[in-house]
């Protein structure tokens, strides 16, 4: 059996690796969207194993960069940044696949190594070889940086986070907690679905994806919610082009729930691209009413207004405009929802590249961008209205304190206790915390992506 369960001869996957090693190569030189390339390229791999396992090499790879290159440099002469990218990439493919992938045979990761170097950049075979040879060898057996010396660096490097990331975690939460948070945000994200119940019950999508081959389980803690098997080209199912379903993480598919609309109600939505949230919206709205779904860019309503077509939704009307300013909308609403853009540090363990890509400085920029969507959001409840705050965040400049200002700037608004909102158990703190309506998931604690949500009633007239 090889590394994917399967009795295929090994020497099929070269293809995968292939395509993993082109993409990596790509994201980091000419800083491409590595999700963009997963989508584009996987489809020219056939075989449903070999899309799995490029994607596992990618997403792999990215992830644990960091660790991968303190355990790859060990046996370099030269720095890894003097090396062609090319190179780079198939060193960490191949030490990602002798660290992490178990059922691989060294032997195999190292000898299609070299035949990709040999292919691309012939005058580095050696130094693979003899790299990767090393490693295989050396395994796990090398010295970590001191735990109790230089914690940060020491996390930074054993679970491959930036070391400015993991200082912030560590002074918040300590070494403990913050090495827990690490272990999760490595672990592969699950694939979860929301079933479309405007179209068919959760136990009829069980069973009609069960029809196509597909494992399902249920999510415990939202009432759409399955988790189900990727193998990386789902739009391919018939469920998925009848729009039965779509993907979207349990945190996210609280949020709807947590805003707590109504058939027939007035509902706006202030950032609602790529319209996961204003979807799960009409949903609960039994596709009655109305929903205006704003987002400053006008081609991510394209996608949003693609989801509702496939989805059968008609109530949802979609307006390009910065949220900030929120210009051309009438009247007052129901309910309104600010699911702000946001640093994304929650969601680590779904966007492998995520981690690399953000700053402290952009934290701080985001929570006045937040702050301003949310006062001007604001205007638009109407006395007696509601308003949710989400962010798929768990960072306290862009949560905690955008409600702190915002409960300051805002008096004719109270917090709405979430108690009772959420159906499975949370820790002491938390409840504590949904009582004063807010709620901060951790990753780690709850297995859900990182989510942050607080809820607000503007006073009655
Ligand atoms: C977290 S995402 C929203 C996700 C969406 N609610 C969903 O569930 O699919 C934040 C969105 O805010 C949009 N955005 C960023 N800055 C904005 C602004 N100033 N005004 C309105 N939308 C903005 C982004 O384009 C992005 O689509």
């Amino acid at each position: 059996m090889n590394s994917l369960g399967s009795d295929r001869p090994l020497s099929n996957d070269h293809n995968a690796r292939r395509t993993a090693v082109r993409i990596l190569t790509r994201a980091e030189k000419e800083k491409a969207y590595v999700n963009l390339l997963l989508q584009r390229q996987l489809r020219e791999l056939g075989d449903s194993r070999d899309r799995q396992l490029a994607a596992a090499l990618v997403n792999g790879t990215l992830k644990n960069r960091l660790t991968l290159d303190y355990a790859i440099r060990r046996h370099l002469k030269t720095p890894m940044s003097a090396l062609p990218h090319m190179v780079r990439a198939i060193l960490r493919t191949g030490a990602f696949q002798l660290l992490y992938m178990d059922r691989i045979p060294a032997a195999a990761a190292v000898n299609e190594a070299v035949k990709s170097v040999k292919a691309e950049e012939p005058k580095f075979a050696g130094l693979v070889n003899s790299v990767l040879h090393r490693v295989a060898e050396v395994g796990w057996e090398f010295p970590w940086p001191d735990q109790k010396k230089e914690p940060a660096r020491y996390l930074a490097v054993k679970y491959s986070h930036p070391q400015w990331l993991a200082a912030r975690w560590l002074a918040r939460w300590g070494l403990e907690e913050t090495e827990k948070l690490c272990i999760s945000n490595n672990l592969p994200a699950p694939t979860c679905i929301r079933t479309n119940t405007l179209k068919i019950s959760r136990e009829n999508l069980v069973s009609r994806l069960e029809n196509e081959g597909i494992q399902v389980t249920l999510s415990a803690k939202t009432p759409e919610g399955l988790f189900i098997e990727d193998f990386g080209a789902l739009d391919e199912l018939l469920s998925y082009q009848e729009g039965l379903f779509t993907v979207q993480d349990e945190s996210s598919q609280l949020v709807a729930h947590i805003l707590g609309v109504k058939p027939g109600e007035r509902v706006l939505d202030v950032c609602c691209a790529p319209g996961g949230k204003t979807t799960h919206l009409a949903q609960l709205m039994n596709n009655q009413g109305t929903i205006i779904g704003n987002d400053l860019y006008p081609a991510k309503l394209s996608l949003v207004n693609e989801l509702v077509e496939r989805l059968g939704i008609g109530i949802i009307q979609t307006q390009a405009g910065d949220a900030g300013i929120l210009e051309g909308i009438e009247g007052r609403f129901d309910k309104v929802l600010v699911d702000a853009p946001c640093s994304g540090l929650g969601v680590i363990r779904r966007r492998a590249d995520l981690r690399w890509q953000k700053s402290e400085q952009e934290i701080k920029e985001l929570s006045e961008i937040q702050k301003k969507i949310l006062l001007r959001a604001a205007d638009f409840v109407a006395p007696g209205g509601e308003m949710v705050y989400s962010t798929c965040t768990i960072e306290p400049e862009e949560n905690f304190e955008v409600v702190k200002v915002f409960r300051a700037e805002r008096p004719d608004f109270s917090s709405v206790s979430l108690t009772g909102e959420i159906n499975f158990p949370v820790t002491a703190g938390d409840k504590k915390q949904l009582a004063k309506g807010v709620f901060q998931i951790l990753p780690h604690l709850y297995n859900m992506d990182g989510f942050f949500l607080a809820k607000f009633r503007r006073a009655g007239l």
